[in-house]
């Protein structure tokens, strides 16, 4: 029997700082199974589950949804994959969101991409997303091969509801009042690792550099420094 090292990893920065296309590059590099809070609550809405539909105003509003509520569902999500690494995306968002993450698991690694929100605001209201995969396009930085389709299914891209100016403005606010102390819990416990930056490819060599040296060889990764 071969022992495998499961790695557990979270990705924290401000709506818009580029937590989903990096972890796009972190999934194929490593090889780590990602799960993202914002993918899991867009796709309950899209199938008009009890869930999404209760979320719905809540997150176009650009309000975090309750605490009990995403740690319930993002548990679960990891119950189902505890032997595989991970990387968790949007999730926790909250002190109180952590210590239910803390109390299943202890997680090995935070990245925290740190991009200031005067960067931010232009991003979101040109990104373009497929909703049924989470693939994130933006019509100046990654553009479609087609406008408004997805590369890989040829289906059509939407825009979110809560990427509105004014949205992100409430949500850059929530940010800083609910989720930058999520980063001091995490400080304080030894694994932050800040990556700081206003655009994403000279963010990420650091990060999958990092990442490289960080992740055992038997966790799963391909440890593919170089590559993407
Ligand atoms: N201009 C620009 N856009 C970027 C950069 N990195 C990511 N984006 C785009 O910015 C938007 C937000 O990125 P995303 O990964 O969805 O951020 P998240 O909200 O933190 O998950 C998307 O439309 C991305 O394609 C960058 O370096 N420059
Ligand atoms: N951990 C969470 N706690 C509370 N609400 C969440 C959480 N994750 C996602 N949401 C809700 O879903 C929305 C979109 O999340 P997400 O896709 O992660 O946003 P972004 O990529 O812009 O940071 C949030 O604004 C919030 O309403």
């Amino acid at each position: 029997m071969v022992l495998r090292t499961v790695f557990r990893a979270v990705i924290m920065g401000p709506p818009g700082s580029g937590k989903g296309t990096v972890s796009d590059r972190i999934t194929k590099s490593f090889g780590l199974k990602h799960i993202s809070s914002g993918d899991i609550l867009r796709t309950n809405i899209e199938a008009k589950t009890e869930l999404g539909l209760l979320m719905k105003s809540c997150i176009d509003q650009g309000q975090l949804v309750p605490d009990d509520v995403i740690s319930r569902l993002i548990l679960s999500n990891l119950r189902n994959i505890e032997q595989s690494s991970w990387l968790l995306d949007g999730f926790p968002r909250t002190v109180s969101q952590a210590e239910s993450l803390e109390s299943v698991c202890n997680v090995d690694t935070v990245i925290n991409l740190n991009v200031p929100f005067v960067t931010i605001k232009d991003r979101l209201t040109s990104r373009w997303v497929h909703l049924a995969s989470g693939r994130v396009y933006n019509t100046h930085f990654n553009p479609p091969t087609v406008p408004g389709i997805d590369d890989v299914t040829g289906e059509a891209l939407t825009q979110r509801d809560d990427d509105t100016p004014d949205t992100v403005t409430r949500r850059l606010k929530g940010y800083e009042h609910q989720t930058q102390p999520v980063l001091e819990y995490y400080r304080s416990k030894g694994v932050l690792e800040t990556f700081s930056g206003t655009e994403t490819n000279k963010i990420w060599p650091h990060v999958q550099a990092f990442l490289a040296r960080k992740i055992p060889s038997s966790s799963g990764g391909q440890a593919a420094a170089g590559k993407n």
